[in-house]
């Protein structure tokens, strides 16, 4: 099974034409206004037609209310929610109902005990995603560029198919899929030259080094 690469928090027209022509499987925008990548409703219309389903259209949320969804559904119409706030496996469910999308839920991780939630959300979602744990003063729930302990999720027996992000970039994210066998990866800090602002060159290099990983993802 092939490795997916998803490049998060895409803001430019020419950043995102470099992840789309290197070969990203999901483009991800974030619409979190405290976030340094967040993008207009305007915007996101914009960057959506662009995608001309080369990649899968990715929506970022944290904790959004149902005229958010309903916004970002009319301008983007994404092919897939990833919901990175505290939402429950009853508000997953919800949200499944209501938009008709798939949904990856994002799961903080720092210690076992937070893998304690996983088969709930695992019953609802249609993908996980293990993301670092936020500290608890952060502005935002992630794309903080910091990693977790990938051991954590060494022995994990997960059916569903799951990815990883966190503070990877060019220079480990073949470690990270080596150790967590995860059948996806997802970046942003890690290929921004400063908080937002996407690098074309890092952004192909994370993608050659994922896309070299290959033989070692199983999920
Ligand atoms: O990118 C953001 O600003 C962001 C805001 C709120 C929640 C999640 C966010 N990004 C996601 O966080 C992880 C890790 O990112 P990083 O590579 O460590 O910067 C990734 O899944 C992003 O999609």
């Amino acid at each position: 099974m092939s490795l997916l690469v998803k490049i998060c928090g895409l803001s430019t027209r020419e950043t995102l034409e470099t992840a789309l022509d290197a070969g990203a499987d999901m483009v991800g925008f974030v619409f979190f206004p405290p976030s340094p990548r967040h993008l207009s409703l305007e915007a996101g219309r914009d960057l959506g037609r662009q995608v001309k389903r080369r990649a899968l259209k990715v929506a970022l949320t944290v904790d959004a209310d149902d005229a958010t969804f309903d916004n970002i559904m009319d301008a983007l119409s994404p092919d897939i929610f990833q919901l990175h706030g505290k939402e429950t496996v009853a508000r997953l469910r919800d949200i499944k109902q209501k938009f008709g999308r798939p949904v990856m839920k994002a799961l903080p991780v720092e210690t076992v005990a937070d893998l304690a939630v996983l088969p709930g959300y695992a019953a609802v979602a249609d993908r996980i995603l293990f993301d670092a744990r936020p500290p608890k003063d952060a502005t935002r729930p992630g794309g903080l560029g910091a990693p977790f302990d990938w051991h954590l999720l060494q022995n994990l027996e997960l059916v569903l198919p799951y990815m990883v992000s966190g503070g990877l970039h060019a220079g480990n994210v073949a470690e990270a899929v080596r150790v967590t066998r995860a059948g996806g990866v997802d970046v942003s800090s890690g290929v921004e030259s400063a908080p937002g602002v996407k690098d074309p060159e890092m952004i192909k290099a994370f993608i050659r080094a994922a896309r070299a990983t290959q033989e070692l993802s199983v999920r």
